[in-house]
Order: C-alpha cells, then sequence, then structure tokens
C-alpha cells in the first residue's frame, strides 16, 4: 500500500504533538485513510536543537525549500510560524500540487483569501482548523453544521494565553507578569507574546472566524481590538462584586447583513456558560437564526489539543484525496462587506469612576448621560478607604458606541470626576 507523505515545517511545540500523534495513533489513522502516513521530512530552524521526541537526524533540514521541493511529499503541514516568507512557502507548495494544512493564524488572517484562490485553482486543499481555537473543531462546524443557518453573532474566548492569565489572576490573585511566564513555559503563548495580550492573535482568529461564519471577507483592519494589558486587579475584584467576570472575548456580529468585529476585555455575567469559560479552555459560543444558541468548548491551545486539529485535517486531506476531490469543496466568501457605524453598534457599558464625594455629584453625571440619551441599569456608590473620594459604578443599558464615546469625552471636562478609572463592554 503506497504511503502517503508528509512535510513537516516546525517542530516546536505543535509540530512535536503532530509527530506523536501520527506515531502513536498510526494504526487507527492508517486504517481510516488507507493509507500508512509517514512524516518524511521536516525543517527546523537549529537541527541541533534537543527535542523532546525520537527523530531520525537525516529526516531533518534547516532548509524548507528542501522540504517543498521534495516530489515525493504529498502533503505539507505548517507549523513554524511567520507570515511574509512562509506564504511565499506555502504559494509555492500549492504551486507544486501539494495539499496544505496549517495552524497559522497570522498568516491565514491576513493571506487566507489568496491562499484559498491559490488552492482552489490548484484543486489543493488548505486546511486550518488548529488556527483557531486549538482543539476545537470549530472551523469545520461553521463551514459546514452551519451551512443551512444564518449567523447573527459569534462571541468567543479565542486566545488561551489570555484567558490562563485572567483565570489566575481573577481565582489565584496571581500578578500578571508570573502568570504569562508560566504560559509561556507550556507553550501558550505566541513566539511574541505581545500579540496575545495585546489582542491581536484574537483578532486574527475573529477575522477568520467572521469570514467564515458571516460568508464575507472580514479584513483583520475590519476589527477593533483592545487587549488585556490594562485590566487591573481591582477591576477584577469589582466585576465579581458585580456579578460578573472580565474575559477577553471576540465579538462578530450581524444584522441587516451589516458587520461588526472587536475584540475587548468584557464584562461578563455569571449566570452567562462563557463566564466559567477557565484557564487556557476557549469556547465559541455561535447563535444562529434558526439554531438559536450553541457554544463550542474546548482547550484552545498547548501541544496535543492543537496537534489533534491539525491530525484531523490530515486525515480530511488524505481522504480527499481519495475520493479526487481536493479543492473542490472549499467554498469562497460570497456576501458583499458592509461595517456597522459607531452609531449602529450598540452594547452595554461598565464604568468605574474615582468621583469627587460631596452632594450633587451624582445629579450631574447623569445630566451627562441624559444629554446624550443613554439610560441606566444600575448606580452603585461607595467611599473609598484610602482617599477622601467616593467611586461609582454605572452600568449602562444598550448604548451605541458613539454616544458613549461622546459620554467618557464629556466626562474630561465635568469637574466632579476626578478619573474613569475602567471602562469595559457588557454581556451576558
Ligand atoms: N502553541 C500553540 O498552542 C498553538 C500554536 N499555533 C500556531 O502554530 C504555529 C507554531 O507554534 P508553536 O509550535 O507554538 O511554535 P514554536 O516556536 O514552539 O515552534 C516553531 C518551530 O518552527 C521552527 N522554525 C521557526 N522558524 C523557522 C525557519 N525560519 N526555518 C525552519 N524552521 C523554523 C522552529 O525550529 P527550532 O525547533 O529549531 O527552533 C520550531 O521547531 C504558529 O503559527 C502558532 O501561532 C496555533 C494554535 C496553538
Ligand atoms: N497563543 C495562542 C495559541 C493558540 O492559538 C493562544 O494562547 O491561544
Ligand atoms: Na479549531
Amino acid at each position: 500500500m503506497k504511503s502517503v507523505k508528509v512535510g513537516l515545517l516546525g517542530l516546536g511545540t505543535v509540530g512535536t504533538g503532530v509527530v506523536r500523534i501520527v506515531e502513536g495513533h498510526q494504526e487507527d489513522l492508517s486504517s481510516q485513510v488507507g493509507s500508512p502516513i509517514v512524516i518524511e521530512k521536516v525543517a527546523v530552524k537549529n537541527i541541533d536543537k534537543h527535542r523532546s521526541i525520537d527523530i531520525e537526524r537525516n529526516k531533518l533540514t534547516e532548509d524548507p525549500w528542501e522540504v517543498i521541493h521534495d516530489p515525493e511529499i504529498d502533503v505539507i503541514i505548517e507549523v513554524m510560524g511567520g507570515v511574509e516568507q512562509t506564504k511565499e512557502y506555502i504559494l509555492e507548495a500549492l504551486n507544486r500540487g501539494k495539499h496544505i494544512v496549517t495552524a497559522n493564524k497570522d498568516l491565514m488572517a491576513l493571506y487566507g483569501a489568496e491562499i484559498l484562490a491559490k488552492a482552489m485553482e490548484q484543486q489543493c486543499d488548505v486546511f486550518y482548523e488548529a488556527s483557531v481555537a486549538g482543539g476545537i473543531p470549530i472551523i469545520r462546524t461553521l463551514i459546514e453544521g452551519f451551512s443551512s443557518d444564518r449567523i447573527l453573532k459569534i462571541m468567543g474566548i479565542v486566545n488561551g494565553t489570555t484567558n490562563y492569565i485572567l483565570t489566575k489572576m481573577s481565582q489565584e490573585g496571581a500578578s500578571y507578569d508570573d502568570v504569562l511566564a508560566e504560559a509561556q513555559q507550556l507553550g501558550y503563548a505566541e513566539a511574541d507574546p505581545t500579540s496575545d495580550v495585546e489582542g491581536l492573535d484574537a483578532a486574527r482568529k475573529m477575522a477568520i472566524l467572521g469570514s467564515l461564519g458571516f460568508r464575507t471577507n472580514v479584513d483583520l483592519r475590519d476589527v477593533a481590538v483592545r487587549g488585556i494589558t490594562a485590566v487591573s486587579k481591582e477591576d477584577i475584584l469589582y466585576a465579581k462584586r458585580m456579578g460578573y467576570e472580565i474575559k477577553l472575548l471576540g465579538i462578530a456580529e450581524r444584522q441587516d447583513d451589516e458587520y461588526s468585529i472587536s475584540v475587548q476585555p468584557t464584562m461578563v455575567k455569571h449566570s452567562h456558560p462563557i463566564a466559567a469559560v477557565n484557564g487556557v479552555f476557549n469556547a465559541v459560543y455561535v447563535y444562529g437564526e434558526a439554531v438559536g444558541e450553541t457554544m463550542f468548548y474546548g482547550p484552545g491551545a498547548g501541544e496535543m489539543p492543537t496537534a489533534t486539529s491539525i491530525v484531523a485535517d490530515l486525515v480530511a486531506v488524505i481522504k480527499n484525496k481519495k475520493l479526487g476531490v481536493n479543492g473542490l469543496r472549499a467554498i469562497g466568501p460570497y456576501k458583499p462587506k458592509k461595517l456597522r457605524t459607531d452609531e449602529q453598534i450598540a452594547y452595554k457599558n461598565f464604568l468605574l469612576l474615582q468621583v469627587a464625594d460631596k452632594a450633587g455629584v451624582l445629579s450631574k453625571i447623569t445630566q451627562v448621560f441624559a444629554e446624550y440619551d443613554v439610560s441606566l441599569e444600575s448606580v452603585v456608590q461607595s467611599p473609598n478607604a484610602s482617599t477622601s473620594d467616593a467611586e461609582i459604578i454605572i452600568v449602562t443599558h444598550n448604548a451605541s458606541k458613539a454616544a458613549m464615546d461622546k459620554v467618557l469625552n464629556h466626562f474630561e471636562s465635568l469637574d466632579v470626576i476626578r478619573k474613569v478609572k475602567s471602562a469595559y463592554r457588557v454581556e451576558g
């Protein structure tokens, strides 16, 4: 029986897991696809680096082109990261008729449309399940499971590193820096963890999910992004007191075929199932017009969960090969894209204000909300033990982003407000 030969670009956290699964589950895998699967060549940066798995040295190369150019290799698994150079490798592999499996959301969020178009032209598959929510089969679900529905909202915890950090800060009072170092050690964080904590990694994933869910071409520039670096322990404590957890949420919404996509730390009501998603776990909540509410949960990063998705994609490529349908089943974006304006985007807001503790303050503040037509759900005032000021927590009803920006702008010149300590979107 002819084996399927695989070239691996990268043998780090994810690549190592791929080798473990292909070797450890070989019998099951080859029974499913009808051929043995062989990891033929592996590109790494440093051939002399110590590896936690046994791999024949003559399979390793420091030149990715050697893998791309190998005529024996049928499928390239790209788990090395990088964008511009990696795109060249992928496009050339497609030119040579090789199928691609990748975990690279940076690449797919920026150049997915171009790569998928080339794949169709070459009748090759490009699968990227591992790129969003590592171990959760969410991409397959959006493409196939929801093909019959119209998706109105996708809300997700799609970054494992930041969820791990927020969970440890909330549950153990741990310090941000310590937990980030831990997440890096566990292999959850990106090579440059700035993209995790600044929300860019989640934004890339939301661009991918938005494109698939709404069947339109969501560009990374369409995603409004705010990361978790400014989330303080105080914010987390106040959130808990008011019945919320702070989560880095990606939110993609559709109304009348107009879209908004954002990533921001969000106050999520304890009663919402996404508030209970902790540690490196991810969850993607999908609201479909016909199906209603659904939610998908699982590990979002790490060696074995991510490798599970990669190898499942590999199995799909080989099954398609047997059926002769590679590159034929993809459906490109077909809906025109129209983004919602700040006047149209509306949600609840949580504000923590430091104010002068004297008579008439509350009425001055509520007058500002009234001026911009923002109505309030709750107002809680408490003295601040360490100063003569007071703190006010305000939760608004749904208000447009434009109106809230005006309120916050007005607060800058309102004498009774010392400081807007924090402002969060509220969900649930
Ligand atoms: N870690 C995770 O949980 C997840 C990661 N991803 C994505 O998967 C990809 C890989 O991530 P991860 O495994 O964590 O990354 P690592 O940094 O652990 O591994 C990267 C691998 O690529 C090799 N490599 C890097 N640059 C080159 C190059 N120029 N030429 C040849 N080899 C190179 C490295 O070689 P060497 O070993 O010699 O240094 C290493 O083996 C990224 O795109 C990431 O975003 C997606 C989902 C989850
Ligand atoms: N750095 C990412 C890895 C998976 O995509 C994360 O933390 O989610
Ligand atoms: Na996934």
